[in-house]
């Protein structure tokens, strides 16, 4: 039995960072100026909770601006949107972040709408999702999560994966559909399945290339994947694991990983796949919306 190549997301991650880090100090002795981020959580999640503190010290670390709003479940919705307001307005905050969910009495999209397109480092604002799928990626803040996956396939395959057949799987705002806009100017053939897709096994045993995405722990079975398919696995499901000891959890993906290592080319692996590099490409982003509002547009993407 040949081992898959396991994609690092966390030494890949590493490797765009150190290019963040370079970056971002390039910046501060042309301008004096340092990438800001503000991040803002609603409510206690504890997922969200961790995600948010990594974010806030990942900024910390690349020598960015850096500030978290906390505010309780119970915030109003008008209360929200005039914090985006006062981020939108402050000229040290180059990138906004709104953690997700939210509770379920505010209005997602209406505060999503509202953070101003060049500062929206999560990529979710109308006009960024716009420019990305009418082919001006290149002008366009990118989703995170589907932005870094595309990296870990294109450090995996080589930069040209035009020709390969894509199946994603799931077609939320956050992942699929992005992850099925970038692979399509990648000149990939692209199919997005979801939970309505009938013969789901078969469409995905015709791929070069899965992305799962649906947030159900190991529904895609190993059968279903075709020899030497490269499988970019984005669920973190956490699940109950009583073997660890009480009250303890493990983390799965979407994918049933062992039962694909006997013929799949490459896989990420969850945790420490497609995670750490959305937290990277939100570093990623936050530099590129500084350089462009601070007037030092990068030439071409960095990444
Ligand atoms: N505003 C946003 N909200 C959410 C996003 C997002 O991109 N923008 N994505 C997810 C959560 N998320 C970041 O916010 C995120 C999820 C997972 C990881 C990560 O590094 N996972 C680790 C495992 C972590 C663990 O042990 O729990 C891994 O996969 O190795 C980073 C970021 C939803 N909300
Ligand atoms: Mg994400």
């Amino acid at each position: 039995m040949t081992q898959p190549t396991l994609i690092d997301g966390k030494a890949i991650a590493a490797t765009v960072r150190d290019e963040i880090g370079r970056r971002a100090s390039e910046l501060l002795a042309s301008t004096g100026k340092r990438p800001g981020l503000a991040v803002v959580l609603v409510g206690e999640d504890p997922a969200s909770e961790v995600y948010v503190r990594s974010k806030d010290r990942t900024a910390n670390e690349l020598g960015f601006h850096s500030v978290k709003h906390t505010l309780p479940a119970s915030t109003g919705e008008s209360h929200l949107l005039e914090l985006i307001g006062t981020l939108n307005d402050d000229p040290d905050i180059h990138g906004i972040l709104v953690q997700l969910p939210l509770p379920s009495h505010i209005d997602e999209s209406k505060v999503l709408r509202l953070i101003k397109p060049e500062k929206d480092v999560d990529g979710f604002h109308p006009v960024n999702v716009g420019l990305l799928t009418s082919g001006e990626k290149d002008h366009a803040l990118i989703p995170c999560t589907p932005h870094g996956s595309l990296i870990l396939l294109k450090r995996t395959l080589g930069s040209d994966l035009s020709g390969l057949n894509a199946v994603v799987v799931g077609r939320s705002n956050i992942v699929g559909k992005p992850m099925a806009s970038l692979l399509l100017q990648e000149s990939c053939t692209v199919t997005v399945a979801h939970s309505r897709t009938k013969d789901l096994p078969d469409v995905i045993r015709a791929a070069d290339i899965v992305v799962a995405a649906v947030g159900r722990p190991e529904m895609i079975r190993g059968d279903w994947i075709k020899r030497g398919a490269t499988v970019i696995d984005v669920g973190i499901n956490r699940l109950p694991a009583p073997e660890k000891g009480e009250g303890k959890t493990r983390l799965v993906g979407d994918v049933a990983f062992r039962e694909c290592q006997s013929h799949v080319g490459a896989i990420t692996p969850v945790p420490g796949g497609v995670g750490p590099m959305t937290i990277v490409m939100l570093m990623a982003n936050t530099l590129t919306a500084a350089r462009r509002q601070l007037g030092f547009p990068e030439d071409k993407p960095i990444f």
